[in-house]
């Protein structure tokens, strides 16, 4: 864990990153009750905040405004809260900026999920996944592969596979639990 961060490990956020769809928000909502913390969703703040649905940022503000617009939020939450459960947008990580932010002041968890799994999942997401939108599967089956370089630099890796979400978060709630005690025992 990087020794170069101050932040107390058990005051550190929590980050879920992982490809559109596995998961992050879903899970982090239960991951923040059960540790009874505050739950931010990384697109849900921006979409409260512009009072505009991602598909209409996307579509009306492009979609360079909206990866700065997500690099921000999510590189002030990092710097400037503590105690949050932060669930990523899909493509977020891919950025470098936030990738730095999330690994040198939080904790990083990837939310894994084989490609044969995940493919059950685009009917449930691909109607308001912009960038999901006109792609063939096997160009949505690239970017999948492409994307995992990013998600590979990561704190800890649950591999979500055929798990209902309530017991990927309590893996999810042990790993910190652990980690809390290893590295930081209570007196
Ligand atoms: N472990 C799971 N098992 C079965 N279905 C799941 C699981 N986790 C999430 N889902 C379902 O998959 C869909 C996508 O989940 P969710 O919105 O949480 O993904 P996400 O990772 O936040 O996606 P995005 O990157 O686009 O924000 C939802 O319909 C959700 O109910
Ligand atoms: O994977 C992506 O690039 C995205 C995922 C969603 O969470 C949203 O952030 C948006 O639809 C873009
Ligand atoms: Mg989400």
């Amino acid at each position: 864990m990087g020794t170069y961060c101050n932040i107390p490990l058990r005051e550190r956020n929590i980050v879920l990153i992982g490809f559109m769809g596995v998961g992050k928000t879903t899970i982090g909502q239960l991951v923040a009750k059960k540790l009874y913390r505050d739950f931010i969703d990384v697109d849900q703040e921006i979409e409260k905040r512009h009072q505009m649905s991602i598909p209409a940022i996307f579509e009306q503000m492009g979609e360079d405004y909206f990866r700065k617009v997500e690099r921000e939020l999510i590189v002030d939450l990092c710097t400037n809260t503590r105690l949050k459960i932060l669930s990523l947008g899909g493509g977020a990580y891919l950025q470098e900026e936030v990738r730095n932010a999330c690994l040198s002041h939080c904790i990083v968890f990837f939310l894994d999920l084989s490609w044969e799994c995940w493919k059950e999942r685009l009917p449930l997401i691909v109607d308001n996944r912009p960038v999901l939108k006109n792609k063939t599967l096997e160009e949505i089956e690239q970017l999948f592969f492409q994307r995992r370089n990013a998600y590979s630099i990561h704190n800890s890796r649950v591999l979500t596979n055929n798990l209902d979400p309530e017991t990927v978060a309590n893996e999810i709630v042990e790993s910190i639990k652990w980690t809390w005690e290893v590295y930081e025992p209570n007196e």
